[in-house]
């Protein structure tokens, strides 16, 4: 049913891109196979449950936040197209031990964590970016994510989805039983409009004014000043919540609070934020900071740096107050 499809193999192949990047994005791609499995295996695989450790943001490592972050990095560190790795889950940046490789690459393993033992989605992110020597120290991955030269997710839910940009578009591909990525979903569009938004309301009280305000307004609905109802949604695992967006628009929003006004968000600029945006963008919709600073001209001033999140279908965007 799937031979007359084409194979995520064969659209990389075919790519006007260095024969680098296209082992990159194949490894990648292999890992997050690999990963689904082990996903899907659950209890049986071992995978459920915490790990005993903390990793650099302070938050406890399930176990699969360890297995993933070990198998990408083992993958990657392996080709020798890579320079080098950052991951979510490790404190410093791991240079390869070969000196050929051309690119960086940057992961969140196992994105939305706490959902896996609760056996609902999660998934990956990876950034790409080139790198400007074979043997990169921390300050070579210091680059906006608008210098990416590819970002994926994988979605392990009810189907495993690879969702990919390289700068011409985004394209999906799902998980065949055979074990292969078939092209399902090409040319994906974010909607510019949308009456369905995604946001953790149980921080609101946390939130700038403008921003509750925003909300608010959200909530009135078609008798308050946005005139029409909106739906709320929201799955606890950016990948997830990204993907719906891309599927039938909608905006997430995980603005600036006021608990810690040493980080400036939740989610991670490197590992999550410029990723997306890059996969938003290509898609045509936004991702800001704040309703108007793009996340991907953001220059990072260090490797887990947290920043607010605003992006979806680019007219709420353009709604959106920010802090
Ligand atoms: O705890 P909250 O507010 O629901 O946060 C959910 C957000 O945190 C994250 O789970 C963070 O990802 P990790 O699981 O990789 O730490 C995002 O995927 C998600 O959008
Ligand atoms: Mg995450
Ligand atoms: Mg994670």
């Amino acid at each position: 049913m799937t031979a007359d499809r084409t194979r995520l193999d064969a659209h990389i192949a075919a790519l006007d891109a260095p024969e680098g990047l296209k082992t990159v994005l194949t490894v990648a791609a292999a890992t997050c196979a690999d990963i689904s499995r082990v996903v899907a295996g659950g209890a049986l695989a071992g995978a459920l449950g915490a790990s005993g450790q903390i990793n650099v943001q302070d938050e406890e490592q399930k176990k699969l936040d360890v297995m993933t972050n070990d198998m990408l990095t083992d993958a990657l560190l392996a080709s020798p197209a890579v320079a080098g790795v950052a991951s979510e889950e490790m404190d410093e940046v791991q240079p390869a031990a070969h000196s050929t490789g051309e690119y960086l690459v940057l992961f969140d393993p196992l994105d939305g964590s706490s959902n896996i033992d609760i056996n609902a989605m999660v998934g990956t992110i990876v950034s790409v970016l080139k790198s400007a020597t074979p043997t990169p120290t921390e300050a070579d991955f210091m680059q906006p994510g608008r210098n990416q030269v590819a970002a994926i997710y994988a979605l392990y839910g009810p189907q495993t989805m690879l969702v990919l940009t390289t700068g011409a578009g985004v394209k999906g591909f799902t998980l065949s039983n055979d074990g292969d990525w078939i092209l399902t979903h090409d040319d994906i569009a974010i909607s510019p409009d949308t009456k369905e938004f995604a946001i953790n309301m149980s921080n609101l009280r946390h939130w700038s004014g403008p921003v509750q305000t925003y909300i608010g307004d959200l909530l009135k609905g078609a008798d308050g000043p946005r005139g029409k109802n909106f739906n709320m949604r929201w799955v606890a695992a950016m990948v997830a919540d990204v993907h719906r967006i891309l599927m039938r628009g909608g905006v997430f929003l995980y603005p600036w609070d006021k608990r810690e006004p040493n980080k400036p968000g939740k989610l991670r600029l490197m590992y999550e934020g410029n990723p997306m945006a890059f996969l938003v963008e290509q898609a045509g919709g936004k991702a800001t900071t704040d309703g108007v600073q793009a996340i991907l001209d953001v220059q990072p001033e260090h490797l887990h740096q947290r920043i607010p999140v605003a992006l979806g279908s680019a007219n709420e965007i353009d709604a959106y107050p920010g802090v």
